[in-house]
């Protein structure tokens, strides 16, 4: 059995307030005291879930001048191909052994937005494999529902008005990001050598993982507690820019994965929220003395994501 809570989603979107309020409290309480839970009854289809898998395989086993093409390095905007160590989620650990593939919120080349250069707002990269980029934003559209439907659970938890964040989220900074984790052949010289211990970095993430273990989270006691597979089930986590709004009251909770035995695959959705939202935990805990001071998200985000990759430290 998992050690992390299991929440039953379908409780948010029940038409019983008495049931959406119910369920919150369980999600705030596994907000507050871990900071990571598996969600089950999220309504997002296993086959929906099927296909994103297959277009990561189909994606990783491109050629390296492929992947290459797509690099990340070529976008301002947090989109395209992170090859083999070269990203460092503890700087101070070192490389990360996987590869990864960022997929953002889909703009055309003309949006106002784009044309503007907003921070975030940039066209997306596509392998050139028919249907891929259909199936990849099905998979997207699926997880921004389900990271819209927590945030709903979260503003009854907290006490605010049920849709406190669904302004917030209309057209947010959003994330899809598939994993590649290679076997790690018997030798393990870091055990957070597939991803260094890290928080996230925006509100909720949403991990789907196969059955291959790798990710361990951080207990209140300072053991590393493994968060299996559950089929079925995603493994949610608060990011830090929910921590600092809600002042703390959730909890961004540290984890890594172990370089695994057989080759592993991933897939995260990293939610924030719009570029210009304020982040300010004045807003959803008004009688607390706030220990942050009020940021855009978009700012908040580039200042985490320049500290993390070499390629954005000089942009
Ligand atoms: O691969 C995993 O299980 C987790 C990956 C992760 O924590 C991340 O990319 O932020
Ligand atoms: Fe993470």
């Amino acid at each position: 059995m998992p050690s992390l809570p299991l929440i039953s989603i379908a409780g948010l979107n029940s038409d019983d307030f008495a049931v959406r309020r119910q369920t919150a409290a369980e999600l705030g309480r596994a907000c507050r005291e871990v900071g990571f839970f598996y969600a089950t009854d999220h309504g997002i289809p296993e086959s929906v879930l099927q296909a994103a898998f297959a277009g990561a395989r189909d994606l990783f086993g491109l050629s390296p001048a492929k992947k290459e093409a797509l690099s990340i390095k070529r976008s301002p905007h947090n989109r395209g191909y992170v090859a083999m160590a070269d990203e460092k989620l503890n700087p101070e650990s070192g490389s990360d052994m996987k590869e990864a593939f960022n997929i953002g919120t889909d703009f055309p080349e003309d949006h106002p937005d784009v044309v503007a250069g907003k921070p975030f707002r940039g066209v997306n990269f596509w392998p050139p494999i028919p249907g891929w980029r259909s199936q990849a934003l099905n998979y997207f559209d699926h997880c921004l529902e389900l990271g819209r439907t927590n945030h709903r659970g979260f503003s009854l938890d907290l006490g605010l008005n049920e849709d406190f964040f669904s302004s917030h989220l209309s057209l947010p900074i959003a994330t899809l990001r598939m994993l590649r984790y290679p076997p790690s052949a018997g030798k393990i010289e870091r055990e957070d050598g597939a991803a260094g211990a890290h928080t996230d970095y925006g509100n909720v993430t949403i991990l789907a993982t196969d059955e291959v273990a790798g990710l361990e989270v951080l207990n209140r006691q300072g053991e590393w507690i493994q968060a299996p597979y559950v089929p079925g089930a995603f493994i949610c986590n608060i990011g830090d820019c929910l921590m600092r709004w809600s002042n703390d009251t959730y909890v961004s909770t540290p984890h890594r994965v172990r370089p695994p035995e057989r080759e592993r695959y991933a897939i995260a959705f990293f939610l924030e929220v719009n570029p210009d939202s304020i982040v300010d935990p004045r807003d959803t805990v008004p009688d607390q003395k706030p220990k942050y001071e009020a940021v855009t998200c978009s700012d908040y985000l580039a200042s985490r994501l320049n500290a993390t990759y070499e390629h954005r430290k000089t942009s």
